[in-house]
């Protein structure tokens, strides 16, 4: 299936639902899942492919393009910029480990989206900004049972990240509907989720519960999230 290019404005528009794939599915039990995601309004994918075996994590990720595309959704490639190139992705998300976000940044050019995890670290946040990241993730929020080990983050790090560095905020770790609340109002733009969507019975209907939670909290946000 060809893939239409998404306009520059709507590429960069950040806030949202955004859906990270858990390992260990069979590909058409995963695409059927991040269909329902979609359906129930999630803004953002993200490919997140511990995996190894490259050339099924291309066609995945040719699939879950072509699935973004049918709903006017963003992908993005977990730590592997090459594959998001290869793929024509929305863009890539770097952690610590994962290459140079100053690389990335030159290779994906200003249209494709670059983030970049930060953990409980302010400082990395800030250098991530000036190396022009274009979503600053925090996280674990919350225990994970995805990432049991992961550091955990204060939800004001978003908020400081809002105010002091103009970039959007991503939470990520144990989101669930329940305590997803507090996060945005702490200013979380984006909502990073595996578990509490993906291994919910209606996929469809978790995702329409964080999508209204967007629309609900969209008032209280502290300051605008156009930035
Ligand atoms: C949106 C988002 N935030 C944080 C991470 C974690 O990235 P990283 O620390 O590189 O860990 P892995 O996900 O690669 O195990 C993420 N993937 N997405
Ligand atoms: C990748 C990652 N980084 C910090 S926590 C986490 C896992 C998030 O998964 P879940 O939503 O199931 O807690
Ligand atoms: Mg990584």
């Amino acid at each position: 299936m060809a893939v239409i290019p998404l306009p520059d404005a709507v590429r960069k528009s950040l806030r949202g639902l955004y859906a990270i794939t858990p390992d260990c599915l069979a590909a058409n039990v995963l695409l059927d899942r991040v269909r329902a995601a979609l359906q129930g309004g999630a803004a953002f994918v993200q490919y997140r492919d511990k995996g190894g075996d490259t050339t099924r994590q291309a066609e995945t990720a040719r699939a879950l393009l072509a699935l973004c595309r049918q709903f006017g959704a963003r992908l993005l490639i977990n730590d592997d910029l090459a594959l998001a190139l290869a793929v024509g992705a929305d863009g890539v998300h770097l952690g610590a480990t994962d290459g140079k976000l100053a690389t990335a940044r030159e290779a994906l050019g200003g249209a494709r989206l670059l983030g970049a995890s930060c953990y409980d670290d302010f400082e990395r946040a800030r250098a991530a900004a000036a190396l022009g990241a274009d979503y600053l993730a925090f996280g674990a929020m919350h225990p994970s049972s995805t990432k049991p080990l992961a550091v955990r983050a204060s939800p004001s790090l978003m908020t400081r990240c809002r105010a002091e560095l103009q970039v959007p905020a991503c939470a990520i770790g144990g989101i669930t509907v329940e305590n997803a609340a507090p996060l945005l109002a702490a200013g979380a733009d984006l909502l990073a989720v595996i578990s509490d969507l993906f291994e919910a019975p209606d996929v469809a209907s978790r995702a329409a519960a964080y999508y209204q939670l967007f629309e609900e909290n969209a008032r209280d946000l502290p300051q605008s999230t156009t930035f």
